[in-house]
């Protein structure tokens, strides 16, 4: 039986002043052993002709975290403080492409930027410093520690009773990693709380009218999923969701 083939867009960064498009191994780990399909780096141009036919023989859609910032003017944010990142060819691309997995009913995972890209594109907006919030708590990582302590344990999840999550965790109540300093203001319409931190924040939210299966989470579950039972059923389930695609457009 083929594996589904799922994209990833692509970040586009520096590498000796040349522009390269990359996406994080991680990701892509967890897409093959997690979730059972076969990754395809989708490069980051902005191009809808290109978007369009690509969409035709994908089974889902990745959306990996990244440094880089949604630019704030796609969801009517004031302008970025000086010094924060971003990747407007990144945007070009994956904004239109989430509108398109939803409309042709692609399963859709969301994680970190991805998560914030979900809901930008179907209409929802964001905070740019969470930390300066008034009431929430700083959900960025210590930058200088070890990678697994910036990747380790940082912060408990409520979730939703009955969502998707508490079923798989059997449970109400999970701990997260956490490395963002933007996050849900006003979640776009359709989509669905499936669980918020402590202060509130929301961490993750789903869709229920979607065709295709539609996640999205703020925190990192491709890291190290397998030693995290609810990360591995996170990719297993976006996994069989692309497999039932595959086998509608293979029919
Ligand atoms: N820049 C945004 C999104 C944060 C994010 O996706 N971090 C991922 C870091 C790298 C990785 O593990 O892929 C924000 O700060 O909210």
């Amino acid at each position: 039986m083929k594996r589904p083939v799922v994209g990833i867009p692509c970040d586009i960064k520096l590498f000796h002043a040349f522009p390269f498009h990359a996406v994080g191994e991680k990701y892509i780990t967890a897409l093959t052993s997690g979730a059972g399909a076969l990754p395809w780096l989708i490069p980051s141009l902005g191009d809808d002709a290109l978007l369009d036919e690509t969409l035709g023989w994908l089974d889902g859609i990745l959306l990996p975290g990244s440094p880089s910032n949604i630019q704030p003017h796609l969801y009517g944010g004031a302008p970025s403080r000086a010094g924060m990142l971003h990747d407007p060819g990144r945007d070009a691309s994956t904004l239109p492409l989430v509108v398109r997995a939803v409309e042709r009913g692609l399963p859709v995972l969301g994680i970190c930027r991805g998560a914030q890209e979900v809901n930008v594109a179907l209409g929802g907006e964001l905070y740019q410093h969470v930390q300066d919030e008034p009431g929430y708590f700083d959900h960025r990582e210590s930058s200088d520690a070890p990678l697994e302590r910036q990747y380790g344990p940082a912060h408990h999840v409520n979730l939703t009773p009955g969502g998707w999550l508490a079923e798989w965790a059997g449970s109400e109540r999970i701990e997260v990693n956490s490395l963002h300093q933007q996050g849900v203001k006003r979640l776009a319409p359709g989509l669905v709380v499936e669980g918020v931190a402590e202060d509130g924040l929301v961490e993750a939210f789903r869709m229920d009218a979607a065709r295709g299966f539609l996640l999205a989470l703020q925190w990192h579950p491709e890291w190290q999923y397998w030693n995290n039972p609810v990360s591995t059923a996170i990719f297993r389930a976006f996994g069989d969701a692309c497999r039932s695609h595959r086998d509608k457009r293979l029919e």
